[in-house]
C-alpha cells in the first residue's frame, strides 16, 4: 500500500536564537522562534509523515503548552514519530521539500540536511531532495521575518495489499 503526505510550517526569525533546519545549524545572525528549536523543515516533515497515515499532526503529538517541548529537538520528535507503532512496517518512498527562506543562502547546507533526514528514514540520501527558494523580496517572507517549509512524501507498506 502507497500513502502520500504533505507538510507545511512557518516560523519567525528573530535575534538571539540558533538557524537549525533539518538538524543542522545553519550559520546566521538570526534563528527561527518557536516553542521547540523550530526546525521548521523537521516540522514539515513530520507533518507530511502524520498526514499520510491521518495521524493528525504535530502540535497534537507534541502540544506546545508541555514544558517537555520546550527547546525540544526536532530531530528527537520526529524520530519519536517514526519509532512509534503506527509507522511499523512502513517505509519512505521519496520525500520532496521545499524551503523558503529569503536569507541566508541555504546550498551549501542542503547536503548535510539530506543527510540527517535520510539517516532518520534509514534510507539513502537519493530518496530525500531538499530545495531551497527565496520569496522573491515579496511579502512577510520576502522582508525575511520568517521561514516556511513544504514537505512531500510517499510511504509504502510491503506487507499491506493496495
Ligand atoms: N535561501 C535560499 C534561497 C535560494 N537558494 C538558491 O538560489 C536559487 C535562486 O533562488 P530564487 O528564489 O531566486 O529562485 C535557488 O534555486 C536555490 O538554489 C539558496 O541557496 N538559499
Ligand atoms: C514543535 C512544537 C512543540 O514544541 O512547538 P513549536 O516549536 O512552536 O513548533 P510548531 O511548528 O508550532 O509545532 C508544534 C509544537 O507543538
Amino acid at each position: 500500500m502507497l500513502r502520500v503526505g504533505t507538510g507545511f510550517d512557518v516560523h519567525q526569525l528573530v535575534s538571539g536564537r540558533d538557524l537549525i533546519m533539518g538538524g543542522v545549524k545553519v550559520p546566521h545572525n538570526k534563528g527561527l522562534l518557536g516553542h521547540s528549536d523550530a526546525d521548521v523543515l523537521l516540522h514539515a516533515i513530520t507533518d507530511a509523515v502524520l498526514g499520510a497515515l491521518a495521524l493528525g499532526d504535530i502540535g497534537q503529538w507534541f502540544p506546545d503548552t508541555k514544558e517537555e517541548f520546550k527547546g525540544a529537538n526536532s530531530v528527537k520528535l520526529l524520530q519519536h514519530v517514526l519509532d512509534s507503532k503506527y509507522l511499523k512496517d512502513w517505509h519512505l518512498v521519496n520525500l520532496d521539500c521545499t524551503i523558503i527562506a529569503q536569507e541566508p543562502k541555504l546550498a551549501a547546507y542542503l547536503p548535510s540536511m539530506r543527510q540527517v533526514i535520510a539517516k532518520l528514514f534509514n534510507v539513502t540520501i537519493n530518496e530525500v531532495s531538499i530545495k531551497a527558494t527565496t520569496f522573491e523580496k515579496m511579502g512577510s517572507l520576502g522582508r525575511s521575518e520568517g521561514i516556511a517549509a513544504q514537505a512531500n512524501l510517499m510511504l509504502q507498506n510491503t506487507t499491506l495489499e493496495k
